[in-house]
Formats: C-alpha cells, structure tokens, sequence
C-alpha cells in the first residue's frame, strides 16, 4: 500500500468524523428541545388537560384528554430515549468508524461500490448514501465469505453476483488510522494474530472484525429451525453465538427483540462473562440463564435441586463412598430417553389409576376426602388428558368448597371472627349496605342486613387461600405420585430396559425424594413429569433459544427443552472433547449425528484461542484430535513437571506463578480437577499470592491468580493456566481425559502441567517434542 493510499484512506476517514460529529451535535440539540419539552410536559401535566368531573360526559371528556397527555409524554419520552441510543452508537462509531471495505462491482453496473462496514450504518449529511454499512447488512458477508475475486451475495429476493475487487481492514482507534492492510483469502491473519495475541481478559469480547468465513455460516443461518454447532475448543462457538443474537436482532428487528431470546449457559460466573458483548455492539443482552436456574425457579420452594457441579464433585471424588455405583447408574439412566420412556409409561397408567390427592382441609377439618378427589378425578373421561382432568378436578373441588361456604354462613365460628376484623372492614360492609340504597326504615332489617353482609365477607376471607390453593392445584401430590415410579411393584411390569440394579436405584431415589433433594439426573426428569401430571404453560415469547456448552446436556433433558419451548428456533453449540457430566460416558449427548433429524450441522475446526504449541499439545491425546487445526500463532511449548511430593509440587508452582507474574500475564489459573483440590490448592498459595478461590456461587472474575475446578472454567480463558494435578491416580477415566483436555484448552499463551508422581496417561500419550520437560 502506498503513501496515496494512506492519504485517501485519512481523509476519509476525517470525512466521516466529521460527520458523526455534526450528526451527533445534531442529535443532542434534538435532545435537548425534547428532554425541556418532557419536563414542561410533565410540570404543565395538569395545566394542559381539562378536568372536569361534573357530568358524565365530562369525565368521558376528561379521561381522554388525559389520555393523550399521557401519550403525548410517553411518545416523546420514547423520542428521547431512541435518540440516546443512537448517541451512544455515534460515539462508539466516533471511535472507530468501520473495520472493514470492500470494493464490489456487481455484474452489469459500470461502477464500483466502495463497502465500508463498522458496527452499526451511518449515512451522509444528505442522507442520500451510506458512508458505513452496519456488518449485518446483507451485501456485508461478502467481505467475511470471500476472498477477491468472484463473489455473491443473498438480498432478501436475489442473489447479487460479481467481482470482489478489494478487500481491506483497518486499525482504527480513538478516531485515527493506526493500521491497514488488504487481505487475501482469510480476513487478515495478520488482524487476526494481533488480536489474538493480546492478553485475557476477564469479559468476552466481541469478533465482529475477523469474523472468519465457517463463523459466519453460524452468524447468517436462517436456514434450519434447529442449528447444530460442533466446534472444538476456542474456535469461537460462544463468539459466534453471540453475533448470531446480534444478527438476528438486526434481521427481524421489526419482529424481534432481546426479550424474545435467551441464552443457557453453564454457570452465573459464564454468564457475566459473556454479558458485555452485546452491549459493545449496540444491541441489548439476550435473556440469559442456566438451566439450573430455570429449575429452580419451578420447582425450588418444594425441593433441594442439586446442581450441575455437586453432581460432578460427587461422580469425580465420592468413589469411597458406599452408594457411589448405585448412584452412577442411576446417573445414567436418569439422563437417557430411556428414562423418558420409563415415566411416560408411568403417566399412561396413571390414567386409569395411581394419582395421589391431598384432603382439603378447611379449620383443621377436612372436608373432602383425598379419596372422593381421586374417586372424581377417575370417573372423568378417561380420554382426557391428566391436566385437563386436573382442571375439572379443580371446578368440581371450588364447587363443593363454595357449597360448604354456604353452609358454614351460619356457624358461630364466623362471628367470632368477625371480631377480628379491622375498621375498614365495617366501613366496606357498610359501604355496601349504603351502595344496595336499601337502608329501611326498619332499623332490624338492617341489622341482619349488615350481619349478613358481615358473615359473607368473613366467608369470603376464610375461603379465599383455600380457593387459590385448589387453583394452583395444590389438591394434587405429585411428590407422593411421583415416589410410585419406585415402587417394586409398579415398576416391574414397565417395558423398559432397566439398568442391572434398578432396585436399588429405586431405593436410593426414594431416599433423596424423603430428604426433600431431587438430584440433578432427577430434576428435569421429575419436572417433566410434574408438567404431564398437571399441565404447563407453553413459553410463546421466547422465540429463539441459545444453548452453549450442549454436550453437557442431557438427551433427556434436551427432550424436556422440546417440549418447553415448542415454538423456538434453537442453536446447540457444544464440543463432544469437553463433555463431563457422568452420563457423557455412555449416552449419545445432543451432539453425536444421530440425536436429531430436521437440523443443520456445522462443524468448527479451527481452534483460535490457544497458541500452536497449546493446540497441537492437547489435540494429541484426544480421540480424533488430527481435526483440530491450530489457528498459527507462536508461543512457547507447554511445561511438563512430575514431582514427587507435595511440598515439591507446591514449591514449583509457586515459582511457575512468579514467572507468569513476572511476565506481566493479567489472567492466571490454577486449575484443579474438583472443588476439593481447589480448596487445598489455595490452601497453600493464598499466604505468598493475592489469590480468589472461584466456587459455583461466583458471578464475575478480576484479573490476577485464581484457582478453580476445571468444570467451572468452561467457556472462559486465561493468559496462562496451570494444571495442579494431571497425575495417573487423577485423571484415567474417558470422562476424565475431557476433564483434562477443558483445563489445557483454557490457556491462550501458556500452559504448565504439573503431577504428583507419574503423569496421567493421556500426558504420557503426548509426543515428547511437543512440550519441555521441567
Ligand atoms: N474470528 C475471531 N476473531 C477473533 N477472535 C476470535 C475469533 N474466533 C474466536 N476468537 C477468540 O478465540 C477465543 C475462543 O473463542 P470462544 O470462547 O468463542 O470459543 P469456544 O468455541 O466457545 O471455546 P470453548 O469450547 O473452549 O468454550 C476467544 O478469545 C475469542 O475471542
């Protein structure tokens, strides 16, 4: 590139600062007139409506005038807020005004267009032409999916063929050209490296810049109602996710809002991870939960819900304890379709018989009888479905409760109560008896009037918490129902194939049910079935839903998320390397080909996050790790050190942390197996680093030295990372290589492993030119 080239490219580049800044200034003095206009509007509120509440047609008259003061102030309260998110995108805008150009001649126009994109579009001064397009314009995937030369692209009726004839990025920062370079077949490696050469940092940042071409495929997808993504490690899945909520924000923004999508992530600590990345490019955070979270919102009053992680603590460090093969075969069971099957057998023959009832109980008396419930509920229909039962269970139950109101009218209790009620509660009986203009001349009748009154609306108290309980269908006890699935007897004759020792599953899972726990393999499962017994609301506002680190779910849960969310669209991204829940041994994980049928697959192999020595490391001792292709940049080969005690192996890794600090690394992680080595592994640091333990109860990171359990460092990055303990006793199971394989991943510029006594096999496996021995 030339002297010319630079010199156009500034002046440009001044030409639109320019008019951001006149666009800009524009904006605030609109602002400015509305925001005094707001404020005299609401100073002036009642000034400007004409109140009068003389006739009725005045108060007509008053409330529509009303009205539209009301309007008027919120339509311009709008205006105002519009017009402050569009200063905030002119301001990042003012920063740096695109990224990117491209210059296209479409086939048969004579002239070519000269394409800037940045994150959001601004026109000319005449708004006649557009001096950046937003990167979500359809004519910008030209400049992430094709290299110069022949291109295409899709409007929203045609595709647009012709020659991409430049293609060119920019280093813009804080209004000036830093850098530039045109670029051949990928976006800029250069860009690329030098991006991915910085340090960590404790929130994701956004890619829009050197989206690469597969990424884009996720981004642009609209193809499928259920996208599929495996990638695998750091090849930009959660990136691409990201800018796909951006895209789609910005595609169907007339139809679609942020309110309208919701992102599952794996835990809170991932979720405020990745929560500026919207917000960095102008657009509002998708909904964003675990589903651990979700759980617990539906069913967390009545249960102890078991989380993801104990799960896990439980499965890698419980192996003493007596039940522990009881309750991995249970593990894996729980979470498989044939679990599912198993309960929707169970709900058949609830049918016919089997529910369990709660009496209603009304004063410490019960008046009716859970029998006579179940005795009503089986003489419905036997077609209809066990909610629709349910709700005329529910009619027939406020029936006969409002019967027996009637007939309590009269009984002392009732008066006696009405001794404790308040002054108002006269005054409204009274205000009634006043409202019915039927005060008589007869002083008796009035009396019983208002004693009559008085008794009705201490019936009407009395009854109403009962009467929302039956509504809320609390004459139902799924718990009790649900225990039956256990039972010997019941079970036997389910055509299912149990696991080996069913029985004793059956026993331990009654055991959790009486302690009140529903263990992680059980909660979906018993929410499932909760929402067959009694019903659910089907989410119809949710209309696209995110789901990372999907090979963590389970086929059964992925099956209640289908029911759930009939009306969504679903992208799954996930990577089949990283899975480590106990059921991942065994059971295919909403990853493996065969799991779906109408969805869209797209595999990711290029990894980016790590250093080519990181890559090429701990793609040797995956299974199928030749796919991974390590993203081309330097760095130094990962350390291997086996230390034969634990005041060594605590010695080398205080002096390996001092090195990483020496270096000037911002983000540093012990990494450890399971939340009980983290806890002896800070231990032992905390006196000679400033260091943070992260639990599952984190919500954010700071830079500096953290120690963590590898499950919980899913998704997230660090300069360097350290691995505790890789030695043999530690990590041999499958699952526990995937265990091994997320802590190496997360290191983008180092990585030292250290073990007490002998490696673990899959280090062992390693080819010893692609690390130091220290
Ligand atoms: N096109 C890109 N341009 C710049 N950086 C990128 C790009 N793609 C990925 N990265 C960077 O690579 C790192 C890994 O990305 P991300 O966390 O999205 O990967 P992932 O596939 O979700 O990883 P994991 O499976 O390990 O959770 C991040 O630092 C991200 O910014």
């Amino acid at each position: 590139m030339d002297e010319k080239d630079w010199k156009q490219e500034r002046e440009r580049l001044d030409e639109v600062i320019a008019v951001i800044s006149s666009t800009a200034k524009e904006l605030e003095e609109r602002k400015g007139g509305i925001k005094d206009r707001v404020l005299d509007l609401r100073k002036n509120f009642w000034e400007d409506v004409t109140v009068n509440l003389d006739e009725p047609d005045d108060i007509i008259e008053t409330q529509a005038s009303l009205k539209q003061q009301a309007e008027l102030l919120s339509e311009r309260e709008r205006s105002h807020g519009q017009l402050s998110e569009q200063l905030k995108t002119l301001s990042r805008l003012k920063e740096s005004p695109y990224f990117g150009r491209i210059d296209f001649q479409a086939d048969g126009e004579s002239q070519t267009d000269k394409i800037y994109l940045g994150i959001a579009s601004l026109m000319d001064e005449q708004e006649e032409d557009f001096l950046v397009y937003d990167w979500r314009a359809p004519i910008s995937s030209l400049y992430y999916d094709y290299p110069p030369g022949r291109a295409e692209y899709q409007t929203m009726d045609e595709t647009i063929t012709g020659e991409l004839e430049l293609k060119r990025q920019y280093i813009i920062r804080n209004s000036e050209l830093k850098g530039m370079f045109d670029t051949g077949l990928t976006i800029g490696d250069h860009l690329l490296q030098s991006v991915l050469g910085h340090n960590a940092s404790t929130q994701m940042k956004s890619i829009v810049a050197t989206i690469q071409k597969e990424q884009n495929q996720i981004i642009r997808n609209e193809k499928n109602d259920l996208l599929i993504v495996q990638g695998v490690a750091g090849s930009g899945k959660t990136s691409a996710a990201l800018q796909r909520v951006a895209y789609l924000l910005y595609r169907y923004r007339e139809v679609l809002s942020s309110d309208n999508m919701v992102l599952f992530s794996p835990n809170p600590l991932f979720n405020s991870y990745v929560a500026t990345v919207l917000p960095e490019l102008g657009e509002e955070n998708m909904q964003q939960t675990t589903f651990h979270e979700y759980l617990e919102k539906r069913l967390g009053g009545r249960f102890d819900i078991e989380t993801p992680f104990a799960q896990m603590e439980y499965y890698l460090s419980a192996m003493d304890e007596e039940e522990y093969d009881i309750r991995v075969a249970a593990m894996t069971f729980k979470a498989s379709l044939g679990y599912k099957k198993l309960i929707d057998q169970f709900v058949a023959e609830l049918q016919t018989d089997g529910v369990e009832f709660r009496n209603i109980v009304f004063r410490g008396e019960v008046i009716i009888l859970k029998e006579a419930i179940a005795d009503h509920f089986y003489q419905l229909d036997a077609a209809m479905s066990l909610p629709n039962k349910m709700e005329e269970t529910a009619k027939w139950l406020l029936q006969e409760v409002d019967k027996y109101s009637r007939q309590q009218l009269s009984e002392d209790w009732v008066l006696e109560e009405g001794q404790l009620l308040e002054k108002e509660d006269f005054l409204e009986v009274y205000k009634k008896l006043q409202e019915e203009d039927e005060l008589s001349d007869d002083p008796y009748y009035d009396f019983v009037r208002e004693e009559q009154l008085l008794r009705k609306k201490i019936i009407d108290d009395n009854f109403y918490p009962l009467k929302a309980k039956i509504k809320r269908m609390r004459f139902v006890n799924p718990e009790k129902t649900y225990r039956k699935l256990f039972m010997e007897r019941e079970s036997g004759r389910r055509k299912v194939d149990l696991p080996e020792n069913w029985a004793e599953i059956c026993r331990q899972s009654l055991d959790y049910l009486t302690a009140k726990t529903l263990t992680w393999e059980e909660a979906a499962a018993y929410l499932y079935f909760y929402n067959k017994l009694i019903g659910f609301q089907v989410n119809r506002t949710i209309r696209h839903i995110f789901i990372d680190e999907a090979q963590d779910y389970s086929p059964f849960q992925f099956a209640y998320f289908k029911e759930i969310f009939p009306y969504s669209r679903m992208t799954l991204l996930g990577d089949i390397n990283q899975a480590i829940y106990a059921h991942a041994s065994e059971e295919p994980t909403l990853l493996s080909a065969d799991m779906e049928e109408h969805h869209e697959r797209i595999t990711l192999t290029r990894s980016y996050r790590s250093t080519k020595p990181i890559a090429e490391f701990t793609k040797s001792f995956m299974p199928g790790g030749d796919i991974i292709e390590a993203f081309n940049r330097e760095g130094e080969k990962p350390t291997v050190a086996e230390v034969a005690d634990k005041d060594k192996l605590h010695q080398s890794i205080r002096e390996q942390l001092k090195r990483y600090v020496d270096k000037d690394y911002q983000t540093i992680a012990v990494i450890c197996k399971t939340m009980q080595e983290s806890r002896e592994a800070y231990q032992m640091l905390k006196e000679i680093f400033d260091i943070k333990l992260m639990d599952e109860e984190a919500y954010t990171f700071q830079k500096g030295i953290l120690v963590i359990p590898a499950y919980l460092a899913k998704g997230i990055e660090f300069d360097a990372a350290i691995i505790y303990n890789a030695s043999a006793t530690q990590y041999s199971r499958d699952l526990e290589r995937n265990l091994l394989y997320t802590a190496c991943t997360r290191a983008m510029h180092h990585l030292a492993v250290f073990s007490l006594g002998d490696s673990c096999r899959f280090i062992n496996q390693v080819p010893a030119d692609l690390y130091e021995r220290a």
